[in-house]
């Protein structure tokens, strides 16, 4: 089954929101555990264990793993495993993008499913060029796994190179956005190539029907809300990830507190869609 089906199928069942599993120094403090690979290891297992039962999808920041180095890299090969047993898709956010022969070796090491630290989807950067992505869009249709490309990013930064325009004329972004929408063309009931754009952008007149999922960060804690994701989404917004990390985790470290926001969230976006639905 392709990832583009699972996504659908997830989302149908659980709800659109993506839940992010970043352990931020604050997060551990508040929590009350040391900023060590214990605490990383407690909190990350914690968080999992919590929002991967309840949401469609979740997302580990990889950097946060990374900061405590090849033990911290093992935190989160067992947070992808525990949120797999779950029933969750895991989309682990890293942002990859290299020369081709490298972003092959990438490719191989979060989307094989031999590799231990494979994901259902990851992130990557196609700021190299979009045909520098072609080793990671060929794992994914190998592995039937999904990735999600920077298109219109979350942080104020972003419009100086992706609202830029090509020489024909198209910005950054529209262009990212017509390279998914050649990938996912005829694919049914979503292509597996999706794009990330941020929650927090506002109306920009882009396009993002392209049949693909759309990881949608900054929703919450960065200032996106449920009310501001029509006019940033438009018709595409059946296809939308809202996804919240620091906001969801500073409920914890309560389960069924996280597992509550979760849930009351996931209403929320669900009530927003059916309305909008209505109104199509
Ligand atoms: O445009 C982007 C792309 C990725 N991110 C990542 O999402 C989360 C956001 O965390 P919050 O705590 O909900 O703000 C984080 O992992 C970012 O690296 C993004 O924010 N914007």
């Amino acid at each position: 089954m392709t990832f583009g089906s699972r996504f659908h199928a997830a989302v149908a069942a659980r709800g659109p929101l993506c839940a992010g599993i970043d352990p931020h120094a604050a997060l551990l403090h508040a929590w009350g555990l040391p900023d060590s690979v214990e605490g990383l290891e407690s909190f990350a297992l914690t968080a999992t264990e919590a929002l991967a039962a309840e949401c469609a999808v979740v997302k580990p920041q990889s950097a946060f793993y990374e900061r405590f180095g090849s033990r911290g890299v093992a935190v989160l090969e067992r947070v992808i495993a525990v949120a797999r047993e779950a029933g969750a898709l895991v989309l682990l956010d890293v942002k990859r993008g290299d020369v081709g022969s490298t972003s092959e070796a990438y490719a191989e090491a979060y989307l094989d499913p031999a590799s231990p630290i494979a994901a259902d989807a990851i992130t990557v950067s196609p700021f190299l060029g979009f045909g520098s992505l072609d080793p990671f869009v060929d794992a994914a249709r190998k592995h039937d796994a999904g990735l999600f490309v920077l298109a219109r990013t979350s942080n104020k930064e972003a419009p100086e190179v992706q609202a830029a325009h090509v020489d024909d004329g198209r910005t950054v972004t529209a262009t990212m956005l017509d390279h998914l929408r050649h990938l996912n063309a005829g694919a049914d009931p979503l292509g597996s190539f999706g794009a990330v754009v941020g929650a927090t952008i506002g109306d920009t007149g882009e396009d993002f029907a392209f049949n693909g999922p759309i990881l949608a960060p900054g929703y919450g804690a960065q200032g996106g809300t449920t009310a501001e994701l029509p006019r940033i989404f438009g018709a595409a917004l059946p296809n939308v990830l809202p996804s919240s990390s620091r906001e969801l985790l500073r409920v914890g470290p309560s389960a069924p507190a996280m597992r509550e926001a979760a849930r009351r969230t996931n209403d929320e976006l669900r009530t927003l869609l059916s309305r909008t639905a209505g109104q199509r």
